[in-house]
């Protein structure tokens, strides 16, 4: 056989999440078929007349035993195994009927999100983890010379807006003043449960044990390997197909892509627009949030073209 010709395969996957977010649906994978006995989305290989959702839906009735009534794109990601090229097409499915079992005598189990990483998946599952565990809504933190006042936008944009994951960016703020408010922020994010990410020198978590560290594309591009642990998120902001590459490269676990249009603050920078950041995102092999000129009505529309969502300041800070 010639080995550079490989097999494609077009799968469509379920994260199967429960009505109260804190849970998504696993099954196992039998033993006799290839990464057998591991854990997997619910899903399998599309027929060639079939849709990602077509094949989506037939497939959760004949493993499942349910009818899918709403469900929205997660995360497409393109792997390359030995014998096969895949490429794992991933709906979040948001309701359904009936009551989901092991129809082909598989087990199948409820999983809390904190407890995925223990689960063995198929190696090209790394990126559907984080896309099930990442919110849709990402905030930027904005300008605010009062700290106080810095709190109060904080803390709003977590209770008001539900916001579950926060970049701390200050770059007018000196060290010291800038460990001393991401204290603060990361006690508010502790209160409503969402993560904290430092915009700065990865070293900086060293002094305050937020969630993660945020690279400029500059930081990113000038990083030879991962610069913190495993057990931390990495994000980076990316503006082409070569940050992309050298996030895959450095293992960020997540990204900004922008801009996607033109912005007041960034006038002169010429906007991707959405064809070519499907494009981008398509085989970005990691979540991938919009922005520039995002605002939460755009996520739908951004997640329709393989976004994990949308990331903003403007429309959170207030
Ligand atoms: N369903 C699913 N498949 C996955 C995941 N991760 C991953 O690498 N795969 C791979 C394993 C398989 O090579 C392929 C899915 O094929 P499958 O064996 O489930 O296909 P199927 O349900 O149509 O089963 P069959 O009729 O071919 O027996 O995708 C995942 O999370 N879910
Ligand atoms: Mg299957």
């Amino acid at each position: 056989m010639n080995v550079l010709v490989k097999r494609r395969v077009h799968v469509a996957a379920a994260a199967i999440i429960s009505a109260d977010k804190k849970q998504v649906l696993l099954a196992r994978r039998p033993s006799s078929v290839d990464h057998g006995g591991l854990w997997e989305f619910p899903g399998g290989k599309l027929a060639p007349y079939e849709t990602g959702l077509e094949g989506l839906k037939r497939e959760l009735h004949e493993e499942l035993g349910v009818e899918i009534t709403r469900a929205q794109p997660l995360i497409r990601v393109h792997h390359e195994y030995t014998d096969k090229h895949i490429l794992l097409d991933v709906w979040q499915v948001h309701a359904y009927s009936g009551e989901p079992f092991g129809r082909e005598g598989q087990a199948v189990r409820w999983v809390p999100m904190e407890e995925l990483v223990n689960y063995p998946f198929p190696a090209a599952n790394l990126p559907i983890l984080r896309a099930v565990m990442l919110p849709t809504e990402y905030l930027i933190t904005g300008e605010e010379g009062d700290e106080a006042r810095f709190d109060t936008r904080l803390e709003r944009a977590l209770q008001e807006d539900g916001i579950r994951l926060v970049q701390l960016r200050a770059k007018e703020l000196e060290h010291e003043a800038y460990l001393a408010r991401a204290k603060r922020a990361l006690a508010l994010c502790r209160q409503y449960d969402a993560r904290l990410l430092l915009n700065g020198e990865p070293g900086l978590l060293d002094e305050v044990d937020a969630d993660g560290i945020h690279l400029t594309s500059e930081r990113l591009m000038s990083l030879e390997r991962r610069p913190i642990a495993e057990n931390k998120w990495l994000s980076a902001s990316t503006h082409s197909r070569k940050q992309l590459d050298q996030a895959a490269v450095l293992g960020c676990d997540f990204v900004s892509l922008s801009p996607l249009r033109t912005t007041p603050s960034h006038p002169d920078v010429s906007p991707l627009g959405w064809h070519d950041f499907q494009q981008l995102v398509e085989r970005a092999g990691m979540p991938v949030f919009a922005l520039g000129g995002m605002t939460r009505f755009d996520a739908n529309h951004a997640r329709a073209v393989g976004a994990q969502g949308i990331a903003s300041i403007r429309d959170f800070w207030k």
